[in-house]
């Protein structure tokens, strides 16, 4: 079975703005998915679209085999949901909050366990609206695991967390996800999704511009790779940024990194700096996951490069 399906959505604000622009999206049904793309990209639309907190101006959407706009009270029953920015404003502990969403979505989880889970065992009898940020975040994500949904749908769930908490985020996802439930995760990082997804999408300027698999996203960037010579002064003013097939150069003190779309530009790149420096080391990576996601939400929309879906 198919966890999400849109057809041609599209979602305008205004005249000027298209936040989500005819997205076909398809998450199978028990699959990590991870939904990235750079600021203002369309994350967050298309996860108010997928619950129907805003309407599609045009397009379907089915989410667990329901149509969204019909019935969105039958989705959100099997679906636990971390929005962006929860807001804990009413005078309620970690453990009240997490008792009246069980409560609502009349479940029967130990609240205690799942603050346990969460971390935030200790702190259960303290005013959740005094909780720190990333205390705020662990409880947010306990009340979307609320009557082991279906689907999960977390909206950046590790903003605010600490390395701690962003590693019993993944255990969490991982072993819901053993258990057969399907999670969709959006983030704009995509060194933190690779540690749990089976597929991303990869959004910019609200369409999607690649679906793949990390490894895969890795074997469309061809021979792409990071090149690191580290040079007896610091390389500044050497000119590679102009070479062809050179994607970004920075210097880090007497090394020079450069992110480079194929084979021959590395050589390219080597030669250049071997004619105007002296290369005491020469370093060369499969491309940086960092580079990856640059390059494909690098522009705008008229700008983008073809990739391969
Ligand atoms: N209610 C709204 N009214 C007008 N424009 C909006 C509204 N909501 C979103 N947008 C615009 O839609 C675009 C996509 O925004 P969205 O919040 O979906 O991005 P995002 O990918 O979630 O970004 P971020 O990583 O910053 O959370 C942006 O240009 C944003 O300004």
């Amino acid at each position: 079975m198919v966890a999400i399906r849109t057809q041609g959505l599209t979602k305008r604000f205004g005249e000027d703005v298209v936040a989500v622009d005819d997205l076909g999206l398809s998450v199978e049904d028990g699959e990590v998915f991870g939904f990235l793309g750079p600021n203002g990209a369309g994350k967050s639309t298309t996860i108010n679209l997928l619950l129907d907190f805003i309407r599609p101006t045009e397009g379907s959407i089915e989410v667990l085999g329901i149509d969204a706009q019909r019935n969105p009270a039958k989705i959100r029953r099997r679906v636990g949901v971390l929005p962006e920015g929860y807001g804990f404003d009413d005078p309620l502990t970690g453990r009240e909050y997490l008792e009246w969403a069980i409560r609502t979505k009349r479940a029967d989880d130990d609240p205690g366990e799942l603050l346990d889970l969460v971390g935030l065992g200790d702190d259960a009898a303290r005013l959740a609206g005094e909780y720190s940020k990333g205390m705020q975040q662990r409880l947010a994500f306990a009340i979307a695991l609320v009557g082991d949904p279906d689907l999960l749908i977390l909206d950046e769930p590790s903003t605010g967390l600490d390395p701690n908490g962003i590693q019993r985020l993944r255990e969490v996802v991982r072993e819901r996800a053993a258990g057969g439930t399907t999670v969709f995760f959006s983030s704009h990082i995509l060194s933190e999704v690779e540690a749990v997804c089976d597929r991303v999408g990869v959004m910019n300027a609200g369409e999607l511009v690649a679906v793949d698999s990390i490894d895969g996203l890795r074997e469309s960037a061809g021979g792409a790779a990071t090149l690191r010579l580290t040079c007896a002064r610091p390389p500044t003013g050497l000119g590679v940024e102009a070479l062809a097939g050179v994607q970004r150069a920075t210097v880090e003190e007497r090394t020079l990194v450069v992110d480079c779309a194929s084979p021959a530009a590395k050589v390219d790149v080597v030669t250049h700096v071997a004619e105007r420096a002296t290369v005491e080391d020469i370093v060369s990576e499969t491309v940086s996951l960092e580079a990856l996601f640059n390059d494909l939400t690098a522009g705008g929309r008229d700008e983008r490069r073809e990739v391969p879906q």
